[in-house]
């Protein structure tokens, strides 16, 4: 809507529907003033009617549209992706657990959401998870039509029906440019009254250990006819890291984020680690165990961002929080092995500091764009992991090669008899070595 209209429109109306001035200069001259101002609008609530949701962020902006998803109220942190295309994938990563998804693209919803069905391996086809695993979205243009062959429900009734709050009519572009100044901040979503938001506490989800909460109760065999016995650490896998492994032939054995792994290292031809969400200094069981491993297992280990966090962590390295994280599926990352860039499909807020490596470590790929670590790997054991994700969902298959290679060399291995653990090994369990250790302190 040109923004004369806006501003001599109703004021109520105008109120009700939106924040900001895209006006040229001015939007950069008063971007912080014009957030909260009510006067002018140019998107609209989803339908006549529909009720009105408030995004306001702790920094103070208040962005107002129309919700479109479930009548409640949620607090997160707020992070942007610039992906395209693949909302039921992001929305159901597990990685994304404890945040309000900003997507970029303005247009959402016009492929609608795909039905429950599931593949050979047991996992569901389209979806990265059970569930909607994200707290809340904030949309654009929420796209009232949706068309696609296999499409069962508009995105509006997935939300609803999970009970996820979902915006639009908020000016992304806007909000991201205050993201991306003052890094991911926390956000409250609340529909229906304007004063909803004022009355939400805010916490940071981070505080907590979310991997605890994403991660399986306990363990779970898929593809158990598979020639490798693959242990698969879940601090929230993406269905299709499990699906990638089962394809390859191996049998995945998903264990508990903090499983002790190092009392079974022997029936393991191979270890991998998943993505996962919030922040890798809560997983110190999971550290704790790849300390271990790194000392005395001989086959190959892998992890995916999280995994290559918390593999990072315990080769020593430390990790940091970036400021707004990279999320999308075009980020360029230069394997430093070949030279060769790739395209890769990213979803994480920290990473590891890859300034000093320890000895025995190098980096793996590095970030084109800001030149942030995306995988590090040893120089003679075969551990690596790489920060993005070879498994898209969404995103480009550029990096699927990483799986065909890791399951490979797993197989190579076994067959030419490599022992799974140095001879002379003395395998303590994690919880009994810590006891000694805090006996000895
Ligand atoms: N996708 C992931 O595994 C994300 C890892 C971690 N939660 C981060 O945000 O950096």
């Amino acid at each position: 809507m040109p923004v004369l209209a806006a501003l001599t429109m109703n004021p109520v109306t105008a109120a009700k529907r939106s924040v900001l001035s895209l006006a040229g200069a001015a939007f950069k001259r008063s971007l912080a003033s014009a957030v909260s101002s009510p006067l002018a609008a140019h998107h609209y609530p989803v339908t006549p009617g529909s009720l009105t949701a408030h995004l306001k962020l702790k920094s103070g902006e208040t962005f107002t549209g129309g919700s479109f998803g479930a009548p409640v109220s949620t607090v997160g942190e707020t992070v942007f992706t610039t992906s395209l295309v693949g909302y039921p994938e992001s929305m159901t990563d597990p990685s994304y657990r404890g945040q309000l998804l900003v997507f970029t693209q303005p247009l959402i919803g016009n492929y609608g959401v795909p039905g429950r069905a599931r593949d050979g391996f047991g996992l569901l086809s389209h979806f990265e998870s059970e569930k909607i695993q994200c707290r809340g979205i904030i949309v654009g243009d929420y796209a009232t039509k949706y068309s696609h062959w296999n499409a069962v429900e508009s995105l509006s009734e997935w939300c609803e029906r999970e009970g996820i709050p979902a915006i639009t009519g908020v000016d992304t572009r806007a909000l991201v440019h205050i993201l991306r100044g003052q890094g991911s901040t926390l956000g409250s979503l609340s529909v229906g009254g304007e004063k909803a938001c004022d009355a939400i506490e805010w916490v940071d989800p981070n505080v907590d250990n979310l991997v605890a909460q994403a991660s399986t109760d306990s363990v779970r065999v898929f593809n158990p006819n598979g020639d490798v016995n693959i242990a698969l650490i879940d601090c929230g896998a993406k269905y299709n890291i499990i699906r990638s492994l089962c394809a390859q032939g191996a049998r995945v054995s998903l264990v508990p984020w903090n499983h002790n792994i190092v009392a079974e290292l022997d029936s393991y031809d191979g270890i991998f680690i998943s993505n996962g969400p919030g922040s890798p200094t809560h997983c110190i069981e999971t550290i704790d165990q790849l300390r271990q491993a790194f000392d005395v297992y001989q086959r190959p280990i892998f992890g995916i961002c999280m995994g290559n966090q918390l593999m990072g962590l315990a080769a020593g390295l430390n990790a940091y929080k970036l400021r707004f994280g990279n999320r999308g599926h075009n980020q360029p990352a230069v394997d430093l092995t070949t030279g060769k860039c790739v395209i890769t499909s990213q979803n994480h807020g920290y990473a590891l500091d890859d300034s000093v490596m320890p000895s025995g470590w190098d980096r793996f790929y590095v970030n084109a764009n800001d030149g942030s670590n995306e995988g590090i790997r040893h120089l003679e054991k075969p551990f690596r992991s790489v920060q993005f994700h070879p498994e898209a969902k969404g995103g480009p298959l550029d990096t699927a090669y990483l799986f065909a290679e890791f399951v490979d060399q797993v197989r190579a291995m076994k067959a030419t008899g490599v022992a799974a653990t140095t001879a002379g090994y003395n395998s303590v369990p994690v919880d009994a070595a810590k006891q000694q250790q805090s006996a000895t302190a």
